[in-house]
């Protein structure tokens, strides 16, 4: 049965990430080979959401794209139920790739970010985990991968603000089987296939008020004060800003 999520006036269907889409980046291979549960699902993206068709016209006119995803709690064997990670390419005509922000609306989540060399994308230059609860804001900056962890008991359900007008690329990520770290019980691994992996440097979420919401809003009201957004979608003009937040 389709999994679906009622926003404002409108019910959107998932598109459902499943186990066998998870197969390149799965930590624990003797625990992937022998599971009969490939169809099993992982998590549920509702993607362009907007609460009414006036706002899904600024949404558009701002090439905005706002999603909701969903994650069980879960393990992959020994390793944290996670979403696959990717990478965003650059804005056209600059160096910069499009950066996204995050929000936690229920449980808590691990985001593991990570940079690396450009063209050489197994030199990582620097790996950030900021552990987020609900009301959270993180904000992934130009130039870093990123993949989000589950490792609560609850189900996790966060929010997305991000450029609509570009498609994330996985090819890095699941040539090197996952990000540099991988979340097992027991703390974080290092993934023997990149080179040079830093220790982790712990950061902390962004508060609502640098983006002018109440402590616990929900960042979708930002809608209504869409320049707030354009550093997703010019993020070349925002590069002071956006090189502070990790
Ligand atoms: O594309 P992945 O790595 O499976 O991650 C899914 C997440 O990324 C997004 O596409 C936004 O970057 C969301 O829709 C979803 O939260």
């Amino acid at each position: 049965m389709a999994v679906t999520l009622k926003f404002g006036d409108k019910v959107t269907v998932a598109d459902v990430r499943k186990l066998h889409d998870m197969e390149d980046v799965v930590f624990d291979r003797e625990w992937f080979e022998k599971t009969d549960e490939m169809n099993r699902d992982m998590y549920y993206m509702f993607r362009d959401l907007a609460r009414s068709d006036s706002d899904l016209e600024i949404i558009k006119s701002r090439h905005l794209r706002y999603d909701i995803t969903r994650i069980p709690p879960g393990m992959l064997g020994s390793e944290y139920i996670k979403t696959v990670g990717h990478y965003h390419p650059q804005v056209p005509g600059t160096d910069v790739s499009y950066p996204e922000i995050y929000q936690v609306l229920e449980g808590s989540a691990t985001y593991l970010l990570q940079k690396v060399e450009p063209g050489e994308e197994e030199i990582v230059l620097d790996v950030a985990v900021i552990k987020a609860e609900k009301g959270d804001l993180v904000l992934v900056p130009p130039g870093y991968g990123h993949v989000t962890i589950n490792s609560s008991e609850n189900t996790l359900e966060m929010a997305n603000w991000v450029c609509g007008d570009f498609s994330s690329f996985y090819e890095p990520i699941k040539r090197l089987s996952g990000a540099a770290y991988f979340l097992l019980k027991d703390g974080f691994a290092k993934n023997p296939l990149y080179r040079n992996i830093p220790p982790i440097r712990y950061t902390a979420p962004l508060s609502s008020e640098e983006f002018g919401l109440d402590p616990g809003e929900s960042m979708y009201e930002l809608i209504h004060d869409a320049d707030r957004l354009r550093f997703l979608t010019a993020p070349q003009e925002f590069m002071g800003f956006l090189a502070g937040v990790l």
